[in-house]
């Protein structure tokens, strides 16, 4: 083997993984695929994965429709903000967050602090179709969730347009695929993604 050669990764190898410099937030509507995409995109990144409904779930003891239903939403949102605090103030992660975090100044700004927010951007039937099998949305339990679905939709859309990335989550294209175009966009980003 000459010495140029040795430098190279042994043929058949996998490339060598990018590391995350800074935390990257997915942000998005209740069935974008924050929780869903954001664990592919951790794995392939060999990065940690953290979800703040999960973190709140586990700090309270309770599910997030018992949260709503003892507490209020203004309560969740509270815990929301420090949950979310809490989980960037430790080194680079990928960070699924609930759907109503990115309205928030407060953690629009902790995100910008820690990293980037990307939006994982689906259109209307498409979250419908993922959201309307579960019980476990609360602000989605009213007499027409459909409808609902459309009014919150309309409102943030225009909020998650703040995010510094966004990556298109299409009906025919499975969680990996929409975990692939996530890397392809972080890897326009090198103040995020190490260049390789
Ligand atoms: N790209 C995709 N292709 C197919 N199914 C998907 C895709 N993204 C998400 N799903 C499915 O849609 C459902 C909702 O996704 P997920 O829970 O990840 O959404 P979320 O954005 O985290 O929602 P929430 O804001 O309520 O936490 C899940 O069953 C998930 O497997
Ligand atoms: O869109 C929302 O406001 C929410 C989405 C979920 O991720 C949970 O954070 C909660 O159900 C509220
Ligand atoms: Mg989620």
């Amino acid at each position: 083997m000459t010495g140029s050669d040795s430098k190279k990764p042994p043929q058949g190898s996998a490339p060598a993984q990018r590391r995350l410099r800074r935390t990257v937030a997915l942000v998005g509507m209740m069935g974008s695929g924050k929780t869903a995409v954001g664990k592919a995109l951790a794995a392939r990144l060999g990065a940690q994965f953290l979800d703040s409904d999960a973190a709140i779930e586990e700090a309270a003891k309770a599910t997030i429709p018992e949260i709503f239903a003892r507490d209020g939403e203004s309560f969740f949102r509270d815990r929301e903000a420090e949950v979310i605090a809490r989980l960037l103030s430790g080194p680079p992660v990928v960070l699924s967050t609930g759907g109503g975090a990115f309205m928030a100044d407060r953690n629009r700004e902790a995100i910008a602090r820690a990293g980037v927010a990307l939006w994982l951007d689906a259109d209307l039937d498409t979250l419908w179709e993922r959201v309307r099998h579960k019980d476990s949305r609360p602000l989605l339990r009213t007499s027409d969730p459909k409808g609902t679905l459309a009014e919150i939709y309309e409102r943030r859309v225009p909020v998650y347009r703040l995010a510094g990335l966004h990556v298109r989550s299409e009906p025919g294209c499975s969680v990996e695929e929409t975990a692939s175009r996530a890397l392809s966009v972080l890897a326009t980003r090198p103040d995020i993604l190490e260049s390789p």
